[in-house]
């Protein structure tokens, strides 16, 4: 990659310029308190760097899927105060992303002052499939930064995107790799390049067609895929069980079968949950049982039941194949980490990871969190991204619009 840098952006001078930074403030909140601050940290850096050098910093991000409209329980509010206390400089929310409110504040922006826009995924062009729709959005965008603008892209996490404030904005403004893209992509690059085998893949999470399709590129180049978390279940239904109301998408059974098929002559191995904890309902404080995972159904709540974490012996077995790697990756808690009862299988996870003596790394803003939340540190892994789904496709090899767009 030959990007050019935040270094040579700050050499160029950036005092009294409009530098638009996409970062990925997408943290788990409980109501409106920021449960891991570790995505606001991880973007810091950069807007220190640039408030020091005296820029007007004009911040894009996103919080979880809105559908292209306003809606409170998505607002960047909670993240944004987080920054502001963190922040040894003037940080403040706009409460619009290229509105009224945003072209107000930014016009009154002082050198060294950071605004961030309100959540990018609030209007609909943001995600569009349709390039004009998208790009009628980065004009938005881009026209916020004056005639002396320039982009940085910090945002990790959402590299894999082929959005208005990742893409799009990098092909209208001079644009440079943030910090936290540059050590992200170097530590994968690493582990691309120089992987020790067995390599191991631990897969979970409820983003569950997103994470199914990777698998489609890590076969034949993992040694094992565990598969925990919320994908499990159409692993289950794809050999012919029945999952209950456990999270299932019907339409991945056939992509499943088809890497269940493909991965012998592949050189992967797959390894499915034997045993699975069963809920009553999706809540903290659900009656739930451990039962085989081909008999979800037979639980005590029938048909109602749902699966909300891989059980004690499956965590074993995981733990097993973990303490025999010299290479871990893991994305996707496995299970609903956030309830205690239902956190026993990511924490096992988590345990083997911080015993073996493998290079390991966490990928994921939930997976992150779930560590630091089950109380391990940082430092026990060899490396915690900021980014699952990006990483997941890093390591795939395959082409992320974010970066590539940074090319020259
Ligand atoms: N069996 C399951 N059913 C429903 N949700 C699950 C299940 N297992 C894990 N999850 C949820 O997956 C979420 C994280 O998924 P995801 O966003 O894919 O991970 P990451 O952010 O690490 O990439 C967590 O909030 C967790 O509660
Ligand atoms: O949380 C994120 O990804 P992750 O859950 O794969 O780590 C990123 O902020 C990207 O979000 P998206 O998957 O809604 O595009």
């Amino acid at each position: 990659m030959t990007s050019h840098t935040l270094n040579e952006l700050i050499a160029e001078g950036v005092r009294g310029r409009y530098i638009l930074v996409r970062s990925d403030l997408n943290v788990p909140l409980d109501g409106s308190t920021v449960t891991d601050d570790g995505r606001i940290k991880a973007s810091l850096p950069v807007l220190k760097k640039l408030s020091d050098a005296g820029a007007r910093v004009l911040v894009t991000a996103h919080l979880g899927r809105p559908k292209g409209t306003p809606e409170e329980k998505y607002s960047l509010k909670p993240a944004a105060a987080r920054l502001a206390e963190l922040a040894d400089f003037k940080v403040q929310l706009a409460e619009d992303t290229v509105g009224e409110s945003a072209k107000a504040l930014a016009a009154a922006l002082q050198d060294g002052e950071v605004l961030i826009l309100e959540n990018v995924r609030f209007d609909a062009r943001e995600t569009s499939k349709d390039d004009a729709e998208r790009g009628s959005f980065a004009d938005e965008l881009v026209a916020l930064t004056g005639d002396n603008g320039a982009f940085v892209d910090d945002a990790f996490g959402a590299v894999h995107r082929k959005h208005a404030s990742v893409y799009d904005v990098a092909t209208r403004l001079p644009a440079y790799l943030g910090d936290l893209v540059h050590t992200e992509v170097e530590v994968l690059r690493k582990l691309t390049t120089d992987t020790q085998r067995p390599y191991v893949v631990v897969l979970g999470g409820s983003k569950v067609s997103d994470k199914l399709a990777v698998i489609d590129n890590l076969l034949g180049k993992a040694d094992t895929i565990l598969v925990g978390g919320g994908m499990l279940f159409t692993f289950l239904a794809a050999a012919g069980h029945k999952v209950a109301g456990s999270l299932l998408e019907e339409d991945q059974i056939p992509v499943v079968q088809d890497y269940l098929k493909r991965a012998a002559d592949a050189g992967t191995s797959f390894v499915i949950p034997t045993d699975v904890v069963v809920a009553s309902k999706f809540a903290a404080d659900a009656e739930h049982e451990v039962v085989k995972a081909d008999a979800i159904e037979e639980s005590s709540f029938g048909k109602s039941g749902i699966g909300l974490d891989i059980g004690p012996e499956s965590a074993s077995a995981f733990a097993a194949q973990i303490e025999g790697a010299k290479t871990v990756f893991w994305n996707g808690p496995m299970g609903v980490f956030e309830f205690e009862a239902f956190s026993g299988g990511t924490r096992a996870i988590a345990q083997a990871l911080t015993d073996t003596v493998a290079f390991t790394v966490v990928g994921g803003g939930d997976s992150a969190a779930a560590v630091r939340t089950l109380g391990f540190e940082d430092s026990q892994f060899g490396h915690i991204s900021t980014g699952g789904g990006a990483s997941l496709e890093y390591l795939e090899g395959k082409e992320l619009p974010g970066l590539s767009v940074l090319d020259r």
